[in-house]
């Protein structure tokens, strides 16, 4: 997974909108602690930021194509600067750091699970599907889960406490199913409300525009038919190198604050994450990105055998919000998502666009001339009438190829019972509920600029501290 810490700035509103100990010089030992960069020695000698000694590896991509290079010269090109944004600064270029080891994923199961499978004290229910957290009505107190697994439902009952972390979908889900969220909503869908809390609301995401293609007239770039040759299969099992050890295609980015571009420690608003190939690269694609048949054939099926890049513009500090509804009481319902990304009066979209200009800049500098880099300039047919590349133009294409990056937070907002939005406090506790935490994505106040994988361990990471200290227990350093 692309490994990104978000901006200090980040943490710091957080611990402003009432939650202590989540500013970022409190969070940044929680970072620290579970790294392991030593596969990137030149970042390794920044102590203050990196860490050797933690159970999750970080890598650069064993492979990759010379196409992010001319990514990162363009970038200095352009008047930007390389930088190592999980450090002191965020703004600039960067291969991506990923959460890997010796070419494979190194999943957060891998680095904390594994190693204590073997623990008395632990024991994990694979294949189980929680139906809802137990709560005593009279005490306002949770005191088990019910779940159900192969077929049978069971009950286990929490000594202690309760901890959710089903995920920002998920939790939300589960708080509502079990009596805990809006009571309007609960009883429409015939739940009675144990606490009143607004658990689903302030849903964030980061979404970005697709499908923003680059020809090239080298065959530099990513082509499954050249990836998967016998060779390279060779030289993955062999030696975990090769094309094959290239975690998606995703190969460099670059944060951008659109409003102090020349800010060299500014906030970004906008990320760039640049793709050594796009959607023609391979035929699962399509399907990957959801894209409409009829726009297939139009738009891409014409360069389905070219070498192409592609660049997401992501917004970073999203100001739409969306919401997690039930669709019903049966935890077998998927919730409802709604993610409003266009309820925003434009500022979001008008982010995008600084994007696209920023990334046809690019595209037009040497390093990326090299490559004979020129934009796909087929239009998409139901914004075509508005002139390819004009803003009206993109701001259609927006709305028509839209891509979550699948950074849902928030639906749990931590914040002091003086916020009628949150549901959690600063300790993770859901307000008015006894011995019920929530500790996952969910809980993030405002998503930071960050990827949300590694936000999500810290949190996790700080939440066993709070548990142990709020159960007398001592806390190793
Ligand atoms: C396709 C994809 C790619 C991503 N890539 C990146 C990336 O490269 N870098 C990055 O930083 N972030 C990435 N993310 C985001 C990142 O994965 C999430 O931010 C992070 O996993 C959130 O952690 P979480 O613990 O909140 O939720 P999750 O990781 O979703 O964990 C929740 C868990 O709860 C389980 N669960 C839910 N409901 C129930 C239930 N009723 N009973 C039992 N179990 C339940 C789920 O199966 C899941 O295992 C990606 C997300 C997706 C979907």
């Amino acid at each position: 997974m692309m490994h990104t810490r978000g901006n200090r700035r980040d943490y710091d509103r957080w611990a402003a909108a009432g939650n202590p100990g989540w500013d970022y010089a409190s969070i940044l030992p929680y970072f620290k602690k579970w790294e392991n960069i030593d596969q990137i020695p030149e970042l390794a000698n920044d102590t203050v930021y990196h860490s050797t000694a933690g159970e999750l590896t970080l890598q650069y991509p064993n492979w990759r194509t010379p196409l992010s290079d001319a990514f990162l010269q363009a970038g200095v090109e352009t008047g930007g600067r390389l930088v190592d944004y999980n450090g002191e600064k965020q703004i600039g270029y960067s291969i991506v750091q990923f959460t890997m080891q010796n070419g494979t994923r190194m999943s957060s199961s891998r680095a904390f699970l594994h190693p204590i499978r073997t623990r008395k004290n632990f024991d994990i229910a694979k294949n189980a599907v929680v139906t809802k957290i137990l709560i005593d009505p009279e005490t306002s107190k949770a005191y088990g889960v019910e779940f159900v697994k192969d077929g049978k439902k069971f009950v286990v009952k929490a000594r202690k406490e309760v901890i959710l972390s089903a995920g920002a979908i998920n939790s939300p889900q589960l708080l509502m199913l079990s009596g805990v969220g809006p009571k309007d909503h609960l009883t429409e869908n015939n739940i009675t409300t144990i606490a009143d809390l607004p658990v689903g609301y302030n849903l964030q995401d980061h979404w970005a525009l697709g499908g923003l293609t680059f020809l090239i007239n080298t065959t530099n770039s990513i082509r499954s038919e050249r990836v998967a040759s016998i060779d390279n299969i060779i030289e993955y099992y062999t030696q975990r190198t090769g094309p094959l050890g290239a975690p998606s295609g995703t190969e460099a980015l670059a944060f951008i604050d659109t409003k102090d571009p020349t800010n060299e420690d500014g906030y970004p608003d906008l990320e760039l994450l640049f793709v050594g190939g796009s959607i023609v690269s391979q035929p699962f694609y399509k399907t990957a990105f959801s894209i409409d048949d009829r726009i297939y054939k139009k738009v891409y099926q014409p360069i389905e055998t070219r070498d192409t890049w592609m660049v997401f513009p992501m917004i970073l500090l999203p100001e739409s919000r969306g919401r997690i509804m039930l669709r019903d009481n049966s935890p077998w319902s998927k919730p409802l998502i709604y993610a409003n990304y266009f309820s925003d009066n434009g500022h979001d979209q008008k982010v995008i666009l600084h994007g696209i200009r920023k990334v046809i800049e690019l595209s037009k500098t040497k390093a990326f001339q090299r490559f004979g880099s020129k934009l796909h300039d087929i239009p998409l047919p139901n914004c075509a009438h508005h002139g390819f590349n004009t803003d009206n133009y993109w701001f259609c294409a927006m709305k028509t190829i839209t891509n979550t990056i699948y950074h849902h937070c928030g639906t749990n907002k931590m914040g002091p019972s003086s916020d009628p939005s949150a549901v959690v406090d600063p300790r993770l506790r859901v307000h008015g509920v006894g011995a019920l935490r929530v500790v996952d994505a969910s809980v993030m106040p405002h998503v930071p600029a960050a990827h949300t994988n590694a936000p999500t361990l810290m949190i996790a990471e700080k939440a066993a501290d709070m548990i142990k200290e709020d159960w007398g227990i001592s806390v190793g350093k």
